[in-house]
């Protein structure tokens, strides 16, 4: 880990008529780390998300990638510059093969010429344990599949950083730790992670560090151990008691 801040968020707020959803966030993650992002439901996570990735207009505050301001950028940018995610709901070109899909990101996101597409998605395809898939139509993989794929097709555009929404979601516990185990794969190729989940045993087996929201307000910022046994937490996330 460099210890370089990466991505930078300071004053983020971000409100949908009178409900106001992400509310003066600010936090940095730094080069190699896997942030863990807990909070109820409608807390603002796939919100936050959403304004990183600019799928939303940012109100106020501001959000850089290695210093450069990324703000007022469209999402199209944003995804040249180096963020790539995956959506909640797996939104996979359905008529589209396995690979047809990379080739999106590759060619029209990272902008690789064709022969570099090709390589770089015969290798995302291969680290995502979907070579043998790759032409099958996407709209006929099963739910661990798609979800496979939200991933590969986000690291065919050789993301710096990786949003990740909920992959665990709806998967077997066998399922689940594949998926971990993926995620480690991803971290010690040096790419820096953000995760949303509710599967907690999943992200807390690799995130170095968690931040929970509530109500679009941070309430926890720091260590997983130390953050999971906040009274704030355990109360408002787990419905426990300190
Ligand atoms: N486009 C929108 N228009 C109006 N309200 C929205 C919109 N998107 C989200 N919201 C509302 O904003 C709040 C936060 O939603 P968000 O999806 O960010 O929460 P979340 O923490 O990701 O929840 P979950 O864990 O259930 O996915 C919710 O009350 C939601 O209904």
């Amino acid at each position: 880990m460099s210890g370089n801040p990466l991505l930078s968020v300071q004053g983020l707020g971000k409100a949908f008529g009178a409900l106001r959803v992400i509310q003066d966030i600010s936090f940095d993650v730094r080069e190699g780390e896997v942030l863990g992002i807990l909070g109820p439901n409608g807390a603002g996570k796939t919100t936050l998300f959403n304004l990183i990735s600019g799928d939303l207009a940012t109100e106020t505050g501001e959000i850089c990638l290695s210093s450069e301001k990324l703000t007022n950028e469209p999402p199209h940018i944003r995804c040249r510059k180096g963020i790539g995610r995956t959506y909640q709901i797996p939104k996979p070109y359905g008529g589209m093969t396995t690979f047809e899909n990379l080739l999106v990101t590759a060619m029209f996101g990272a902008k690789l010429d064709e022969d570099a597409a090709h390589r770089s998605c015969a290798a995302v395809l291969r680290e995502c344990g979907l070579a043998d898939k790759a032409n099958r139509r996407a709209g006929s993989l099963t739910l661990l599949d798609r979800k496979r794929l939200e991933l590969a097709r986000a690291l065919a555009g050789n993301p710096k950083l990786l949003l990740l929404d909920e992959i665990a979601g709806g998967l077997t516990d066998q399922e689940s730790r594949e998926l971990v185990d993926l995620v480690r794969r991803i971290r010690e190729r040096g790419i820096t992670v953000l995760w949303i989940e509710h599967v907690l045993h999943a992200v807390l087996a690799v995130a170095s560090r968690i931040i929970v929201l509530n109500f679009g307000e941070m309430i926890a910022d720091g260590a997983p151990q130390m953050v999971i046994a906040d009274p704030d937490v355990r109360r408002i996330y787990m419905g426990l008691e300190a």
